[in-house]
């Protein structure tokens, strides 16, 4: 199986319960949702992505032929140290790519690893920590994991409908982009008015971290 990696870099996890953690993140190119074209956005299933994820070109990317060469470069990555490794594999949607193989390697040099899914896909066994972010008029057939990271607003989802999935963590995500101060009310306003959310901010891009 050959990856296609659109950047690997160390920073901190900015979002969730395991926010503040030091981390490689491990970003996928493509998703299933968006082609990652501009011109193909307001088009898409999902329209308010932050991410660019189009091919292979990022720091830290390329092509990677096999789950070993692919591992080594996360723990090259990690640098030395042997505590807490935490690899977040996301995208793009990583459930395109990642196997068992892959978490398997991982694994085998140390790391815990995390995933971060639109949750249209079923995950791939083994992880370590999955968090499912639901995006409006999809069909999200993974309702388990351990956090749900909605983000807010979205019109056409309900949170008291997905209130019932199987995560240990529900949280609200306030939507980047050009009403950022609207959304961080309505965010805070559903996690005052429903006490199982919890307001998830971007704490990398508060603080200028990739
Ligand atoms: C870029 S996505 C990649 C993983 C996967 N495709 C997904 O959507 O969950 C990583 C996280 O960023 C969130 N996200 C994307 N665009 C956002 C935005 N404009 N504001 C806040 N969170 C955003 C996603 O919902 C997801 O939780
Ligand atoms: N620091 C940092 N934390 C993150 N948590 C989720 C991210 C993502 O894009 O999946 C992300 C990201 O892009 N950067
Ligand atoms: S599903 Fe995730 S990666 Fe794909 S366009 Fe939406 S936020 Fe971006
Ligand atoms: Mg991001």
């Amino acid at each position: 199986m050959t990856y296609a990696v659109k950047e690997c870099f160390l920073t901190l996890q900015g979002e969730g319960v395991q926010s503040g953690s030091r981390a490689v993140f491990l970003r996928f190119a493509g998703c299933n949702l968006w082609s990652g074209r501009e011109q193909d956005r307001a088009m898409a299933q999902c329209t308010f992505c932050d991410t660019d994820f189009v091919g292979t070109d990022g720091e830290g990317g390329g092509k990677f032929t096999d789950a070993e060469a692919l591992a080594a470069h996360v723990e090259w990555m990690w640098g030395e140290g042997g505590e807490r490794r935490l690899v977040v594999i996301t995208g793009g949607e990583p459930m395109l790519q990642l196997d068992r193989a892959l978490v398997d390697a991982l694994h085998d040099r140390g790391f815990r690893v995390a995933a971060e899914s639109n949750g249209t896909l079923p995950a791939v066994a083994a992880l370590d920590w999955l968090c499912v972010s639901p995006k409006a008029g999809t069909e999200v057939v993974q309702r388990s994991g351990n956090e749900l990271k909605l983000v807010w607003p979205q019109a056409g989802i309900d949170p008291a409908k997905i209130e019932g999935w199987e995560f240990d963590h529900f949280l609200v995500q306030p939507m980047d982009g050009a009403d950022r101060a609207g959304a961080m009310k309505a965010a805070i306003r559903l996690a005052m008015e429903r006490p199982r959310w919890r307001l998830s901010l971007q704490a990398h891009k508060v603080v200028g971290l990739p």
